[in-house]
């Protein structure tokens, strides 16, 4: 069993919201690696962040990105750092090899920020001496190269809702 998509991409590019159309509209299971990574850890995103550090929350991460990739069907949306494991890039490359398809869903700084600039839940945007603008920047400017080297496809996400993103990335699946 393999997902019939994955979505990666930077915080605020809509890998979650894009995902959920994509998914409604094939008439599959979405599957958000950081709904699960709260689910199996019992506790959020920022909870884990707080108590244990990013480190350990990439390895929670690694864990349950790598086995989505083997067992689920269905869209796969991917948190924002997910690629940044080796691990994680190895099955993705499986993947692919496999004749699986991965979105890099793109954006602005500026509509990124619009959307998500405020949000406490994103731990990685907030922290000493950087403000999330500039903390978004360069984190998407560090991951910017893997994010192209994991992915089939890049498709941009500033313009148009989240229904109509999905309608373009749905062109690109090998039986649409
Ligand atoms: N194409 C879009 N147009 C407008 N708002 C969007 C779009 N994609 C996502 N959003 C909104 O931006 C916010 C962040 O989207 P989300 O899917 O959680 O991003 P990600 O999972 O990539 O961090 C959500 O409130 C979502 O509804
Ligand atoms: O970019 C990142 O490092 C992160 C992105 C988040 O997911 P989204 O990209 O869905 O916001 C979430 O996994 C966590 O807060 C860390
Ligand atoms: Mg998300």
């Amino acid at each position: 069993m393999r997902p019939t998509l994955v979505l990666c991409g930077p915080m605020g590019s809509g890998k979650s919201a894009v995902g959920r159309r994509a998914a409604t509209a094939l008439g599959v299971a979405i599957h958000d690696t950081d709904a699960m990574i709260e689910e199996r850890a019992g506790r959020t995103i920022a909870e884990i962040f707080a108590a244990d550090g990013e480190p350990a929350f990439r390895e929670i991460e690694r864990d349950v990105v790598v086995e989505a990739l083997g067992t689920t069907a269905g869209v796969l949306a991917l948190g924002g750092g997910a690629v940044l494991h080796p691990d994680t890039r190895r099955a993705l490359a499986g993947y692919r090899a496999d004749g699986g398809v991965v979105v890099f869903l793109d954006v602005s700084a500026r509509q990124a920020l619009l959307r998500i600039g405020t949000d406490q839940r994103r731990p990685m945007l907030h922290g000493d001496g950087e403000s999330p603008r500039q903390r978004w920047n360069r984190i998407a400017a560090e991951r910017r190269a893997v994010y192209e080297e994991v992915a089939s496809h890049v498709v941009t996400t500033d313009r148009g809702t989240p229904a109509a993103v999905a309608r373009r990335i749905l062109a690109l699946l090998p039986d649409a």
